[in-house]
């Protein structure tokens, strides 16, 4: 047994005698020299709500805290952690393995378009392929000594992310929504996708939740009331966040620059990430 055992087969490489495998476990192991102590998947119920804006600033936030923070960036089809983050260079490999991109501040990235030649090429691959590109990040990257992993996973509730919900250790999922999707039935599908899976979800996050005015710091529903608090209630779920719309915020992904955003929207998730470390 590994010395450093957490009785977690599925987050460890070794070939102990101890291991434990299970006939419809379809979990992958991590590539041998990685380490990865918790690894949270980003989840919504279709593009657009910002599942990688927020994936970035809780990279941001944890990564700020002291902790070695990494985004596996499993949205193949509308990769966009590495214009958000400036990364302009590829990523490299070696006969051990690939490696990621460190972001200025020291996060490590793996994202297809730091594969392609060109990243404004569209990736038009079916389902399967793109879940199997997934599940290489998990077990072909060296992904060194990291405590947070960050999973921007593919949008929606359907074959993709269950592929990559089977194959990866996921410890917790954290839903984003916006107030002006069907919230309800997407909540209640991740639910069900979550139970089926036997993961935790850590809670929701609500992006897009309203503007405040810059002159008068009024508050203003842009989409309407949600009813995010009663859903999550429903649920027995944390409301973990609510999210201006804040140009602010778009600006500085749009320039490469998501690690100098400023707000604290994001301690109390933190402090709860924090907990699952102890
Ligand atoms: N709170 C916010 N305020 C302002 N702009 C935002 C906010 N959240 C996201 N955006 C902008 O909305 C757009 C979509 O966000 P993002 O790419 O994070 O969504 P997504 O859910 O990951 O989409 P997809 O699944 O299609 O990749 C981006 O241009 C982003 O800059």
């Amino acid at each position: 047994m590994s010395e450093n055992c957490n009785q977690s087969c599925n987050t460890c490489s070794k070939d102990c005698a101890e291991r434990r495998e299970n006939k419809n476990d379809f979990s992958e192991k991590p590539h041998e020299m990685s380490k990865i102590k918790k690894v949270i998947g980003i989840v919504s119920g279709k593009g657009g709500v910002g599942k990688s804006m927020v994936t970035s600033m809780l990279a941001v936030t944890m990564n700020r805290l002291g902790y070695h923070t990494a985004i596996l960036d499993g949205d193949i089809t509308g990769p966009s952690i590495p214009k958000a983050f400036g990364i302009k260079e590829k990523a490299r490999g070696s006969e051990l393995g690939m490696f990621p991109v460190k972001s200025k501040t020291g996060i490590d990235i793996m994202s297809i378009n730091l594969l392609l030649e060109n990243d404004t090429d569209p990736v038009v691959w079916r389902g399967p392929v793109i879940g199997n590109v997934v599940k290489q990040f998990w077990t072909d990257v060296i992904w060194n000594d990291v405590d947070f992993m960050f999973i921007d996973m593919p949008p929606g509730t359907g074959d993709v992310p269950l592929t990559v919900f089977q194959s990866i250790a996921v410890d917790g999922i954290i839903v984003v929504t916006s107030p002006q999707e069907l919230v309800s039935m997407i909540v209640s599908k991740a639910v069900k996708m979550a139970e089926m899976m036997n993961i935790p979800i850590i809670g929701l996050v609500e992006n897009m939740s309203y503007f405040q005015c810059p002159d008068c710091g009024k508050e203003h529903k842009i989409f309407g009331n949600s009813n995010i608090d009663e859903i999550a209630k429903k649920h027995d779920l944390k409301v973990l966040a609510k999210l201006p719309i804040n140009p602010k915020i778009a600006a500085a992904a749009d320039k490469g620059m998501i690690e100098l955003f400023d707000g604290d929207w994001f301690e109390a998730v933190a402090k709860i990430l924090e907990e699952k470390l102890r």
